[in-house]
């Protein structure tokens, strides 16, 4: 689905992205999460080919973001503000939508206009911030891309609508096969639906992979507190937490965890993340931001 290699952006001589690998596959429903500023939308605005990278190469659906018109019908965005035309009506921008997307669903554009409540009649530019929302995301899954690209899709939805829209784009992905992309701060809906993960920080990839893989390889360690450096070698501490004489050890071990005389205990997803983005702030207090790959004991 997206294949990176050193992809970069710069904004002057600011860094948005730094060297970053990344191939994810087709089929998933991948969550990007990270700091404000992180870097997110810059990747999302480049997978979608609205800016172009500094230097490295990006492919999405095998080919150069928004190459051609065909490649671009078979993407979807929708930006964080959630764009639409205030002087448009809610019908109209179904209207647009049919006249500009070959494949497009007015069934489920219909379907979907009715069941988040809104009418038909009504201008885009009247309605609340969430009904816009609606609104941006029912045009996006109307396209029936292969991909959806969407950035902090429910930051704008009350909680009841959330759900819904999560349980939508999962059916969403399943039944078509196709694959989703959302950032998002709400690590409990990223751990709801996603089945794939990149964290970023800093401009920088700090992890990412298949959600099971990562929390397959990643486990909580209490260990003495002077015994740390017996770890077994291929085992990555990613942040230790000091607890009395103990300390509450986040490690990483791709091919197994090897027997340790210590409890071990398995990890949620949100820890996962936050052991990351903690590693890559201290680190970046302390002048130096790590990235995936990089081993630190
Ligand atoms: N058009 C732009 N011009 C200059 N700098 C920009 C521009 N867009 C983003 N940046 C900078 O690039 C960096 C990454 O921004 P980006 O919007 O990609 O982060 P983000 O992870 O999406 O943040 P947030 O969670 O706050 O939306 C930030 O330092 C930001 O200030």
């Amino acid at each position: 689905m997206l294949h990176a290699e050193h992809l970069t952006k710069r904004y002057g001589r600011r860094p948005a992205l730094t060297d970053c690998d990344l191939t994810i596959p087709a089929g998933r429903l991948i969550g990007l999460v990270g700091p404000n500023g992180a870097g997110k939308s810059t990747l999302l605005q480049l997978a979608c080919g609205l800016i172009a990278p500094t230097s490295g190469t990006l492919r999405v659906l095998g080919s150069r973001p928004a190459s051609t018109p065909a490649h671009l019908a078979r993407v979807g965005f929708v930006a964080q503000d959630t764009p639409v035309y205030a002087s448009f009506t809610v019908a109209d921008h179904l209207r647009m939508g049919a006249r500009l997307n070959p494949s497009w669903d007015q069934a489920l554009a219909e379907r979907r206009i009715a069941q988040v409540g809104l009418h038909p009649g009504q201008r885009a530019g009247r309605l609340s911030g969430g009904q816009r929302a609606q609104l941006a995301l029912t045009v996006a899954a109307a396209k029936r891309p292969e991909l959806l690209i969407l950035d902090e899709p429910a930051a704008a939805l009350d909680p009841l609508a959330r759900n819904g829209f999560l349980g939508n784009l999962r059916e969403f992905v399943a039944e078509l096969g196709a694959s989703a992309v959302l950032s998002s701060h709400l690590l409990d809906d990223v751990e709801r639906v996603c089945d794939h993960l990149v964290v970023l920080s800093g401009s920088r990839v700090q992890v990412a992979g298949d959600v099971p893989d990562l929390l397959a390889a990643h486990h909580r360690i209490l260990a003495p507190r002077d015994e740390l450096d017996r770890l077994p070698t291929g085992v990555e501490v990613i942040r230790a937490e000091r607890a009395d004489r103990h300390v509450r050890v986040l490690v990483r071990a791709a091919g197994g965890l090897p027997p340790i005389p210590w409890p071990v205990e398995p990890v949620r997803l949100e820890e996962l993340v936050l052991g990351y983005l903690t590693r890559a702030s201290e680190s970046s207090a302390a002048g130096a931001a790590p990235s995936a790959g990089e081993v630190r004991r």
